[in-house]
């Protein structure tokens, strides 16, 4: 693992390599029922890059989730634009998927079945042996085979998000959304998924928008960090670069004099925003 030359000045950097997600001037309002506007998202502008991992950190109600949900067209921006590949976004799509905190897998079918019905629903036009061969392909990546005929309850939790990455990635689709992703593992397992996760990225890259509560998970796996300010009428306050080549060994990192830079700077910023809230 090589790490490119830091200084201070690589803080604020806003400058991925292409502009593949463009979010511009974002606005995400909710009515109040006394009739007023509850801004939650005041004016966010973001690029990310088409092979860029990217993490979101900011402190619990900062509109995180809302930032990711429009971006999957689960929720509708109040007004500014968000364009995937030059296309404005509107509605969900198959070229976005999303990988939640809570696992959301359908009870009443295997982990083959949950990876099987994306694949059915979204790759319509390959044929029966293709379809077997991409849910085998992506139960081997996360090392769920001998997994794959049980149902999710009969699994651990760190079985059940790496089905969840499965499902999603089994569809190529050109960009990944994880919120939390690993919020609910236990902290071996999360370290474990993690690199999991980072093998698949550093040999399939895309574009990955990932949402995180840790300063620590966030250097490891991202390219850059965006820090958001508190809410209401939250923005983006900074823009880290990381500045480590993948693939990461996250030891050597973590005894560098740029990690501990870094992961100070984030948690400085973390710390004002909470004192102002306080
Ligand atoms: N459908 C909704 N109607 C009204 N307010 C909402 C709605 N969804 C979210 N909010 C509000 O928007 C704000 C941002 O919520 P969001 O879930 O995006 O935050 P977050 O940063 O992801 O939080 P956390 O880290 O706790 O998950 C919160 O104040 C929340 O109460």
């Amino acid at each position: 693992m090589k790490s490119t030359s830091f200084s201070e000045d690589n803080y604020n950097i806003a400058t991925p390599r292409s502009e593949f997600l463009e979010i511009e001037n974002l606005v995400k309002a909710y009515p109040t029922p006394e009739g007023k506007k509850f801004v939650v998202l005041d004016n966010v502008n973001l690029s990310i890059g088409e092979d860029e991992y990217i993490s979101v950190i900011g402190h619990s109600g900062c509109g995180k989730s809302t930032l990711l949900k429009i971006v999957a067209g689960l929720e509708k921006a109040t007004s500014g634009s968000v364009r995937l590949d030059g296309k404005q976004i509107n509605k969900p799509g198959a070229e976005r998927m999303m990988v939640f905190q809570n696992y959301s897998l359908l009870p009443w079918l295997t982990v083959r079945e949950n990876i099987r019905l994306a694949v059915d629903e979204v790759l319509k036009n390959a044929s029966r042996p293709e379809k077997i061969s991409i849910v085998n392909e992506h139960l081997a990546m996360v090392n769920l085979t001998a997994a794959a005929d049980k149902y999710p309850d009969e699994i651990s939790g760190g079985m059940k998000q790496r089905v969840g990455i499965a499902r999603a990635i089994a569809i190529r689709p050109k960009m990944l959304l994880m919120d939390e992703p690993f919020g609910a593992l236990d902290a071996l397992t999360r370290g474990k998924l993690q690199r999991q996760v980072l093998d698949i990225w550093e040999n399939h890259r895309q574009a990955v928008m990932m949402i995180t509560h840790d300063v620590d998970e966030a250097i490891y796996m991202s390219d850059r960090i965006v820090l958001m300010t508190n809410g209401p009428a939250a923005n983006i306050g900074e823009i880290l670069k990381v500045p480590f080549e993948h693939p990461r060994d996250r030891a050597a990192m973590r005894n560098s004099k740029e990690y501990f830079e870094l992961r100070n700077h984030a948690l400085n910023f973390l710390d004002r925003y909470f004192t102002q809230d306080e």
